[in-house]
């Protein structure tokens, strides 16, 4: 990447690209890079009497999907590189999009190919470093064992290298390509890296206009008690206003909320920090099926999305958990389940999901609830509990194990700091969940028909042999 331009600069390239930086101005905010404060207490808007407009953006600078898709309507050379590398996702072509202006912005004399827009320029105010996990080094990122990001992050770097890896093969053969991005080395791996956490971390959920990054706007900085808060208005620019009954002081840092439904290893995944006031306290752990199942691969397979346990602490404290592969894992042909393999009309094979007879394979993420109506469901319930149980337990003992690991090599105190409140959040969060579980297994222990099953399981096992013990038979359920 080029330079990077000083912040000071940015209300020039704000006026020359029709951002009303109204009453705000964009600064240093203290550790947490630029912020957007107030300038001088807020005037109010004509059209919106008691609801001042603090900043305002015309949509033609927003950068979702449908804009690099007109981007590429107008630049023909780039819709030949998304047309041969693009149209995966609307992430992976925006952030070809921002590859592309990155190395514009260093762009050898010589080459003809890519159209400089306000983006061009834009990217070169933005911060080089983003504290998220994939842009710690690798010292820093051992920090994260025993914690639900370690994994994470892990198949995250992996995935970028990949998407990297096929973006550069496929485009250097097109010599338009090659000779802008990579006959000069003018954008790497840590260049996609880098516009991979940008992306996530300065993307908005605009009302109408859906996952955007919005120039500017994306300079407020979080808080759980925020002042501000972002629209889109009838005159197609996006919004930053007030919150009704703030009342904003010169020098007063403005703040949103990034959401109050994310856990702590989304918020540090997404944008590098942690802020306890405002997250959910919840978990998502990846679960394998049993390594001795014959069906496990079936399992898997059609159960169509990566396994995992949900864990969560709601707002009057109770634990929730779910897992509908737990679920899929702990019933067997014996119980009902099957796969078929059947044939599609255009010839291809399909995977489907039996239960009881129904195809149950488009409701496979609601494994849970299939099994509600089942005779047995206390039962299923009860495998299903002691699976989850094992999982988290076997998280909390990793978790544990590293709590007192002495910090590898070249780390950041701020990473050291985060991964240390990751830890200790998912700690108790864990320990607390283990309880609940340990509660419903007791009480589905005492459900009738899972005595009643257990008595006729040790009947038969007493009848067949005589050296199994009461805890081998509690084990089998
Ligand atoms: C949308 S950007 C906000 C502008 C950003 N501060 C910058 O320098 O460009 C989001 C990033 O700001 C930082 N940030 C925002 N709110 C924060 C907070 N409450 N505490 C610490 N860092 C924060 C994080 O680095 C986050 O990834």
């Amino acid at each position: 990447m080029s330079e990077q331009l000083p912040i000071e600069d940015l209300p020039i390239w704000a006026r020359f690209n029709n951002v009303g930086l109204l009453d705000v101005k964009i600064t240093e905010s203290d550790g947490k890079g630029y912020g957007v404060v107030c300038q001088k207490k807020p005037s109010t808007h004509q059209d919106a009497i008691d609801k001042p407009i603090l900043l305002s953006v015309p949509r033609a600078l927003v950068l979702n999907h449908d804009a690099v898709r007109e981007y590429a309507k107008e630049d023909r050379g780039f819709k030949q590189l998304l047309d041969a590398v693009g149209h995966r996702s609307a992430r992976t072509d925006i952030l070809l999009f921002l590859l592309v202006q990155t190395a514009l912005t260093s762009r050898p004399q010589h080459t003809s190919v890519g159209i400089i827009n306000p983006w061009t320029n834009y990217l070169r105010f933005l911060p080089r470093n983003v504290p998220v996990p994939t842009l710690w080094n690798g010292d820093e990122r051992l920090l994260l064992r025993g914690t639900s990001l370690d994994v994470a992050v892990n198949a995250k770097m992996t995935a970028l290298v990949a998407e990297f890896d096929a973006i550069q093969s496929t485009s250097s053969t097109i010599p338009c390509w090659n000779e802008l991005l990579w006959e000069h080395r003018t954008v790497s791996l840590r260049n996609w890296i880098q516009l991979d956490a940008l992306y996530r971390s300065r993307c908005l959920e605009l009302p109408r206009s859906g996952e955007s990054m919005v120039p500017c706007i994306d300079m407020i900085n979080h808080s759980a008690n925020p002042t501000a808060y972002y629209d889109e208005d009838d005159q197609d620019e996006v919004i930053l206003l007030a919150r009704p009954g703030v009342n904003l002081d010169e020098g007063q840092e403005m703040t949103i909320s990034y959401g109050k439904s994310k856990s702590a290893a989304e918020m540090l995944f997404s944008y590098g920090f942690i802020d306890q006031a405002s997250t959910i306290e919840s978990l998502v752990l990846p679960i394998d099926p049993f390594d001795d199942d014959p069906l496990a691969k079936a399992k898997r397979v059609g159960f169509g999305e990566a396994p995992r346990v949900y864990l969560e602490r709601d707002d009057s404290g109770s634990i929730i958990w779910k897992s509908p592969f737990a679920h899929l894992m702990c019933v067997n042909e014996e119980d009902g389940l099957e796969f078929r393999i059947l044939q599609d009309t255009y010839g291809g094979q399909q995977l489907r999901i039996f239960w009881q007879d129904d195809d149950v394979t488009d409701r496979a993420k609601d494994f849970e609830s299939i099994l509600e109506g089942h005779p047995l469901h206390a039962l299923f319930r009860l495998r299903a509990v002691i699976v989850v149980q094992e999982c988290l337990q076997t998280q909390l003992e990793q978790a544990r194990s590293y709590e007192n690991v002495s910090e590898p090599g070249d780390v950041r105190p701020e990473c050291v700091a985060a991964a240390q409140t990751l830890r200790t959040m998912e700690v108790r969060l864990l320990e607390s969940g283990i309880e609940a579980l340990e509660k419903e297994r007791a009480s589905l222990l005492e459900d009738e028909t899972v005595v009643a099953y257990l008595g006729s399981m040790k009947t038969t096992e007493e009848g067949g042999d005589d050296q199994e013990t009461d805890e081998d038979t509690e084990d089998f359920s």
